[in-house]
């Protein structure tokens, strides 16, 4: 007799599958089981049933424990996760612990909420029900714990007119007993809530579209700022809920748009799970449960609500589509729009990505007809769309950065009842902490990188590796006390607008004034009452919101983005300007958009404000083609670090022949922008290839190899398909 055998996905960071035995057992693929795994036991996921393995009889170990006897993770998320591990060459292990709540990842089983019950004895079975005739009530009772052997909900007892007095009768004469009964996950029936709006033609247009798909489709719903987006989400999920399908929606970070979360409940209340961050590792599985099991019709997520099971997928929305937080920038490094779109093409669903400022990858397949574009071109509530200045600052007199022009601008929004909203991505008070008399630089020793002044916890902290020391009272080189902070942040702008409007209060929005739970719902109301008037931020404060009564909106300093060695630093930039934007006239005023700039005629500037974002858009494809530079050709970065700067140069020297020798090209290696990070040297190398194809096979054949080669033990190192960021 053979032993069954499996092949499980254990969590290491080996690019195979390992084989176990099973004896006598049926095991489900998706299910959880414990091995053993060298000295250590290991949670792994059953992928599939072998008829004979490559390894060793000695060598071949057995199952230790099951953990699931039911698949754990739906056929289509093994499919996908599958996929992914290929595309973005890692290994399939880690994907499967990557894609599940931590909680079930460790192996734990949480138990689900159970409610009291009451169930009969032996004793009680053995009761005929005639002898309690004379007791009518009795008699029901009996009756019906005897139709339901496993037990009743207490509740449904008390609901159908049973007393409490007589359950505990039952329990003094020894008929039945008290238990707890996991509730019977059934869903919340689903009553569609009319919408408060009526659709305006384009949004109609949208949702008819959307909804006459049967199978796979992809959407771009192309909207401009305001133009109802979120009203286009909410009535195609309307409709998929009446089938009875679940919606998933993935957007950046729930956190800092309370609203976005709220109007989702408000239509659908109870049907609603939404998985991010702050949650605590149980609700994280419960949210992730309800949506598994079907009880939740609406899962709300960021990124890794792109893994949860559904039974019922209907529908999937990925809102601000272009952000780059849908890119996990370390580890498995997935982009979760992308997989979201093979995930719909898997499991036979439309998916519509949602942005007023597409992506110019997304845009691209639009153009190939890969995608379908739906156009908003209106704002939804008759509001118009602002109008966007430059403002030459060259030779003007600043304070703090602000120009007197912009101050007098501020001052008139304020003077007509309007909220004011100025715009600047740094937080703390100064980027640098310089001596006057010997020029001295704070600067962090493990990151090389200078600290950023936070006057507000009289530190210097890293922005990098978070490390921070007491501000300094004395030069520690010369021992002067004339120290200088040198720029601006959210902090020092703050602060100047106090002394130009000491009667206003300030609201500024940050990760330092953001943090807890709530706070950011908490600043979100207060700003919508009014309680604040100018509002400061980083672009915490540019996504999604909407507060009807800002009419000013300003960036403070467009210029750094021109400098940014990144091939997509301008899009990057012209997405935040037009998202900024589009935070001003969103109500009944009309709104106004002031950049100040020492570059007025920088010409991706001048074409992004004379033709708007689309224009852009189609400049910047252009330029992208010519260059060769994705999305018409597939990049992949190889990144390295290491305690010495040689050893990560050793490894990409290597892996850079070895891929010049199969025809892809290499770039480098060369010092990573943040060369040095707490304490290790980094290097990157870039590959270019002729086509997808070429790229995956490629690195497919190398890293196996690599994962050996004695350079790779000298140095942590990583692959990123499609990165976006170089750093
Ligand atoms: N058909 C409609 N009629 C009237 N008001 C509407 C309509 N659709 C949406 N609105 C309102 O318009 C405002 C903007 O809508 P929404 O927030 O959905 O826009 P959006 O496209 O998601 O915006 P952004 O991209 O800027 O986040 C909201 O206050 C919303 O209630
Ligand atoms: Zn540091």
């Amino acid at each position: 007799m053979t032993d069954s055998l499996y092949r499980i996905a254990v969590p290491v960071p080996l690019r195979r599958l390992f084989d176990y035995r099973a004896p006598g057992l049926n095991l489900a693929r998706g299910a959880r089981v414990r091995v053993p795994f060298g000295r250590r036991e290991l949670v792994g996921v059953v992928w599939e049933k072998v008829a004979q393995t490559e390894m060793a009889e000695a060598k071949l170990q057995t199952i230790s424990e099951v953990i699931d006897f039911e698949p754990l993770i739906s056929p289509g998320i093994s499919k996908l996760a599958e996929f992914a591990s290929g595309y973005y060459h890692h290994p399939l292990g880690e994907v499967m612990a990557v894609t599940l709540p931590t909680l079930l990842r460790e192996g734990k089983t949480p138990r689900g909420q159970t409610l009291p019950a009451w169930q009969l004895t032996d004793a009680g079975k053995a009761l005929p029900l005639d002898e309690l005739n004379r007791a009518p009530r009795q008699r029901a009772l009996l009756q019906v714990l005897q139709s339901m052997p496993e037990g009743v909900l207490q509740a449904e007892l008390l609901e159908q007119g049973f007393s409490a007095a007589l359950l505990r009768q039952f329990a003094k004469n020894g008929w039945a007993e008290k238990i707890n009964l996991a509730p019977e996950n059934e869903p919340v029936p689903y009553r569609s809530v009319a919408s408060p709006v009526t659709l305006n033609e384009a949004q109609q247009q949208a949702v008819d579209t959307v909804a006459a798909v049967e199978g796979f489709q992809c959407f771009l719903l192309a909207g401009v700022t305001g133009s109802g987006k979120t009203e286009v989400y909410l009535r195609l999920i309307d409709q998929i809920r009446q089938k009875g399908q679940q919606a998933l929606v993935l957007v950046p970070e729930i956190g800092l748009t309370p609203q976005t979360e709220a109007r989702f409940r408000a239509r659908f209340g109870e049907q609603v799970a939404v998985i991010h961050s702050a949650l605590t590792e149980r609700q994280r599985w419960q949210a992730w449960d309800r949506a598994r099991s079907g009880d939740a019709g609406v899962v709300i997520g960021t990124r890794s609500a792109l893994w949860v099971s559904l039974p019922n997928p209907g529908l999937i929305i990925i809102d601000e589509e272009h952000d780059l937080s849908f890119k996990q920038q370390e580890g498995f490094r997935y982009h979760a729009r992308d997989l979201a779109v093979l995930r719909g093409q898997i499991e036979q669903v439309p998916v519509l990505l949602g942005s007023a400022t597409p992506s110019l990858e997304t845009l691209r397949n639009v153009k190939q007809g890969r995608y379908q574009r739906l156009a908003l071109p209106n704002r939804a509530n008759e509001a118009q769309m602002p109008v966007l200045r430059c403002l030459d600052i060259r030779n003007a007199q600043l304070d703090e950065g602000l120009s007197g022009a912009l101050l007098a601008k501020i001052r008139e929004h304020l003077g007509n009842d309007g909220q004011v909203l100025l715009f600047l991505n740094r937080r703390g008070f100064a980027p640098t902490l310089m001596c006057h008399a010997c020029g001295w630089l704070a600067e962090c020793q493990r990151c090389e990188a200078h600290y950023t002044v936070h006057r507000q916890f009289r530190r210097l902290r890293c922005h990098h590796c978070g490390s921070e020391r007491p501000m300094p009272q004395k030069c520690p080189h010369c021992g002067s006390d004339k120290l200088l902070s040198l720029g601006q942040g959210t902090e020092r702008i703050e602060e100047a607008l106090a002394r130009h409007f000491p009667n206003e209060k300030i609201a500024r929005i940050d990760r330092d004034t953001t943090r807890g739970r709530d706070a950011m719902q908490r600043w979100s109301d207060a700003i919508r009452r009014g309680d604040y008037r100018i509002l400061v931020g980083t672009q915490m404060l540019a996504k999604g919101h909407d507060f009807p009564n800002v009419t000013l909106a300003a960036l403070v300093d467009v210029d750094g983005a021109f400098f940014a060695t990144d091939f997509r630093a301008p899009e990057r930039m012209a997405q935040l300007i037009t998202q900024v934007a589009g935070r001003a006239g969103r109500g009944d005023k009309p709104g106004e958009v002031i950049l100040q700039t020492r570059q007025p005629e920088h010409p991706l500037l001048q074409t992004l404000l004379r033709d708007g974002y689309d224009a852009f858009a189609e400049g910047a494809l252009n330029e992208r083609e010519q260059h060769g530079l994705p999305p018409f050709q597939p990049i992949a970065l190889m990144r390295a670090e290491a305690g010495k700067v040689e050893q990560a140069f050793a490894l990409l020297s290597k892996a850079a022949q070895a891929l010049n020798a199969s025809g892809i090209t290499a770039l480098g290696p060369v010092p990573a922008p943040a060369a040095k990070r707490q304490g290790r040297f980094r290097a990157q190398l870039m590959l270019e290839a002729a086509n997808r194809g070429q790229l995956q096979q490629v690195l497919g054949a190398l890293l196996p190899e690599l994962e050996n080669w004695p350079e790779a033990r000298r140095a942590r190192w990583s692959v990123d398909i499609d990165p976006q960021e170089m750093v």
